[in-house]
């Protein structure tokens, strides 16, 4: 089957030095990744090259079998949808209607519908008419997860989709993130709490650096090995009954 999204040895630089190197990864249908590394290892420009926001130096970034430099900005927001790491809204739009440009694409009435059905999943019925400058961090970024589902695309690619989100709205982000994975998109998602993507995750894709450590299962992936190498951790993910909890100390550098 072809994969919802495909990057082919991967190369891209800036100001002369390379932050992505020799980078694949596919996502099929059904599927959800995780991308984990550092600060600065190059998760988000993974996220941006895949959907053609950054050039690449070499390599190949294919959206469900096409380049996607060949795709205008249309057909690759009908391919893929994005949620970005800045939750910055500039306009006090009522936070429907910021929900529903996920579904710019689709007649308006059915958009309403869609953003008021997405903010219900997220947890904000009846903050629908209010404006998203004038709800708290955390409900800002509930909206633009709802802006993520209502475009109902092949591919999800989302950068942090858990940050700013208590604990209970983290582990319902992820919930809806693998309803969306089971209704038959791909999810590229990056996080940081790794025992959060071991429980997420059907597979995890490690960078260190620019270069792809590990592209395994979670527990395969987040191994004691690649815990050292890729976040300087001494320690392990430990599998509960609540899923899976990284129990891990700093190593001396
Ligand atoms: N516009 C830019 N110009 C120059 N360097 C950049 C630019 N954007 C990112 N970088 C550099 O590229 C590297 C990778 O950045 P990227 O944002 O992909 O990392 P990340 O893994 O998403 O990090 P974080 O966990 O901190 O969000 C970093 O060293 C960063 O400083």
């Amino acid at each position: 089957m072809t994969p919802a999204l495909e990057l082919a040895q991967v190369q891209v630089g800036r100001d002369g030095r390379p932050v992505l190197q020799d980078v694949s990864l596919q996502a099929q249908a059904g599927e959800v990744v995780g991308v984990v590394g550092a600060n600065g290892a190059g998760k988000t420009t993974l996220l941006r090259a895949a959907l053609g926001l950054v050039r690449l130096d070499g390599g190949h970034a294919r959206l469900a079998g096409a380049d996607v430099h060949s795709l205008s900005e249309l057909q690759r927001a009908a391919r893929a949808a994005y949620l970005p790491q800045e939750r910055h809204l500039g306009w006090n739009l009522p936070a429907w209607r910021i929900a529903s440009l996920g579904a710019h694409h689709r007649p308006p009435a059915e958009a309403r519908a869609r953003a008021f059905e997405a903010l219900a999943r997220v947890g904000l019925e009846g903050l629908e008419p209010r404006g998203v400058l004038e709800m708290s961090g955390g409900e800002r970024a509930r909206v633009l997860l709802a802006r993520l589902l209502v475009a109902q695309a092949p591919l999800l690619i989302a950068d942090e989709p858990a940050a700013g989100l208590d604990p209970d709205a983290q582990l319902l982000a992820l919930d809806l993130l693998r309803e969306e994975a089971t209704r038959g998109a791909a999810v590229v998602l990056t996080l940081h709490d790794l025992g959060l993507a071991a429980r997420a995750c059907d597979r995890i894709l490690v960078l260190h650096q620019g270069r792809v450590l590990a592209d395994a299962p979670p527990r395969d992936a987040l191994s004691r090995k690649a815990l050292a190498a890729a976040f300087n951790l001494d320690g392990e993910l430990q599998h509960t009954a609540a899923g899976p909890v990284l129990v891990a100390t700093r190593r001396s550098r």
